[in-house]
């Protein structure tokens, strides 16, 4: 049986955060633990909102990959030759269910930094390079230090200041895709401006048509 599960595996910019406009190769993971990704559990799901598809192996890229050397392997030719500043986003789903130390040290192997997108719930490994947190309200806040928070806004029962004390190096509010997304941009908006430690992320990826 396959050690990995990859829904699909793509370069790309990163859209989000403080690395927004990095090239980089996005491992999205199949599987999460706060929705099984099928829309008719969404309104029962510890994580309402979420906007991507993770479930199976069918996206460009995807598959069960045996072992750590043989993903890392597709990641590096995702990357292409000839390019340094090598850079890899474990996303999912949620990454955490399935990144460990082996795949962590093949990918550091071939030269890569690593980030990860997590939603908080599980203690990430050691030997990450970049490590941004989403916690969910709700669902367990586990990781509680690591680079950037991003906190998708609003949302009802997670307010920013419960987080502003934490050791993280950046905070940000995204605005919550879906039908308020407008309503949503415009109530981060004010509360970066009421409140300067947060900072806007945009997805910029959507604005503009990237994957
Ligand atoms: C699809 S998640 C995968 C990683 C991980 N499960 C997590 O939630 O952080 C990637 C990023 O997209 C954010 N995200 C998901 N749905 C969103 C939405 N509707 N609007 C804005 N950001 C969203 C998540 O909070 C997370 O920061
Ligand atoms: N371009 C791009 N940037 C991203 N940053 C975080 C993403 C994610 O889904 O984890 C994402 C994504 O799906 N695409
Ligand atoms: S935790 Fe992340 S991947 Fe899971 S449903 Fe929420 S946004 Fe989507
Ligand atoms: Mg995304």
């Amino acid at each position: 049986m396959a050690k990995y599960a990859v829904k699909e595996l793509f370069l790309t910019l990163q859209g989000e955060g403080a690395q927004a406009g990095r090239a980089a190769v996005f491992c999205r993971f199949s599987g999460c633990n706060l929705w099984s990704g099928r829309e008719t559990d969404r309104a029962d799901a510890a994580c309402g909102f979420c906007d991507t598809d993770f479930v199976g192996m069918d996206g460009a890229g995807g598959a069960g990959f045996i072992d750590a050397e043989a993903l890392a392997e597709a990641i590096e030719s995702a990357w292409g030759s000839g390019k340094a500043d090598r850079f890899v986003v474990f996303t999912g789903g949620e990454p955490l269910l399935q990144l460990d130390e082996a795949l962590i040290a093949a990918t550091h192997a071939r030269g890569f930094e690593i980030a990860v997108e997590t939603n908080g719930t599980i203690s990430p490994p050691p030997g990450l390079d970049w490590i941004c947190v989403s916690p969910k309200a709700g669902a367990p806040f586990i990781a509680t230090r690591g680079s950037e928070l991003k906190l998708v806004f609003p949302q009802p029962g997670l307010a920013p200041d419960e987080f502003r004390g934490l050791a993280f190096a950046h905070f940000w509010l995204q605005p919550m895709d879906g039908p308020d997304v407008a309503a949503n941009t415009a109530a981060a908006i004010a509360y970066c401006l009421a409140h300067p430690s947060w900072r806007l992320s945009l997805q910029t990826h959507k604005l503009i048509g990237l994957r």
